[in-house]
């Protein structure tokens, strides 16, 4: 058995309350092991404990309980060895640098100055290079970021909410560029609100919620159990009765619903019911919508109660 990348046992993290009603438990017995080479995603919402979780496998914070290994040893000793990098939410920049020269300085510390082109290339800052970080954008900077946090070569890298703040545009180009970092051996850990995230770029996700895990499987499997699409259309009133029927008789489809004018379809089966809809009937201002990361929890938790 190769050494794990990431092994977690009965980790807990409390923290003192602010408001004087107790402690706060932020992660409240995590169990998790990642082997060399996966993609995981750690999927949650707001308050899930996916930061105290990674700042605690990066040796920024400690835990109350448990045991957290990082290639095999303490979480400290691999950050200093180099082996583990990160991409955090808040981690400072130094504004008055230009973004050539910030990779530099950086590159410089880790004694790795002969990979400052290569991986201003491979992120995208070359053009930026000549940049004040204070002009570039949220995402731009966020690309410095994963820049410096590539110079070193990790074998773990580590990235909180990477595309926090970006634009739908950006946060395509980030995962295009980060899919391209991924090569045989480099272990992925990055935490995300959005399931889409963890869906294209993630074999496997791990759902935080209140300090605990949910679940933790492959992420299609995931995708199967919260795969309801929901699609809206709107069709002439004298039709919708004729739509629905026609609807409903498509496989996949679990409840269709006229409101009005809007027609609402749940299922698993979207591309089918759109193209019915746009081929055949008279149907304008059609909607595909994926469920929510509430629905995921949703169908989950039901799921476990079955
Ligand atoms: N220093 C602290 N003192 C007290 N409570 C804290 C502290 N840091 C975090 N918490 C609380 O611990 C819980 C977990 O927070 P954490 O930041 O780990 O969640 P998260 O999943 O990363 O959330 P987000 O997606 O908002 O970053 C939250 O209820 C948060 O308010």
């Amino acid at each position: 058995m190769p050494t794990p990348a990431l092994r977690i046992s009965g980790l807990r993290k409390e923290y003192p309350s602010r408001d004087g009603t107790g402690p706060v438990v932020a992660v409240d017995g995590i169990d998790v092991e990642v082997a060399p080479g996966e993609i995981v995603a750690f999927l949650g919402p707001n308050g899930a404990g996916k930061t105290t979780t990674l700042d605690i496998v990066l040796g920024l914070n400690t835990p109350t309980d448990g045991v957290v290994e990082v290639l095999g040893t303490t979480p400290r000793k691999a950050m200093l060895a180099g082996h583990v990098s990160a991409v955090l939410q808040t981690e400072g920049l130094l504004r008055d640098l230009k973004v050539g020269e910030t990779v530099r300085v950086i590159a410089a510390l880790h004694g790795v100055e002969d990979r400052v082109g290569e991986v201003m290339e491979r992120t995208g800052l070359t053009p930026l290079a000549q940049r004040k970080v204070q002009s570039c954008s949220g995402g731009e900077q966020q690309r410095l970021r994963f820049a410096l946090a590539l110079l070193p070569d990790p074998q773990l890298l580590v990235l909180d909410e990477p595309t926090a703040g970006m634009d739908a545009a950006a946060r395509r180009d980030f995962w295009e560029t980060m899919r391209a970092e991924t090569h045989a051996g480099r272990t992925v850990i990055f935490a995300t609100h959005y399931l889409e995230e963890a869906q294209s770029f993630a074999p496997r996700t791990v759902l935080i919620d209140g300090g605990r895990i949910r679940a933790d499987r492959p992420t299609d499997e995931l995708r199967e159990m919260v795969g309801d699409r929901v699609v809206a259309a709107t069709v002439p009133p004298a039709d919708a009765l004729a739509v629905l029927a026609a609807v409903r008789a498509v496989p996949g489809v679990r409840e269709a619903r006229a409101d009005g004018a809007r027609l609402v379809v749940h299922g698993t089966a979207s591309d089918d019911v759109a193209r019915l809809l746009l081929t055949t009937t008279a149907a304008v201002d059609l909607e595909v919508s994926a469920p929510s990361l509430e629905a995921a929890f949703f169908a989950l938790t039901e799921e476990s109660r079955k």
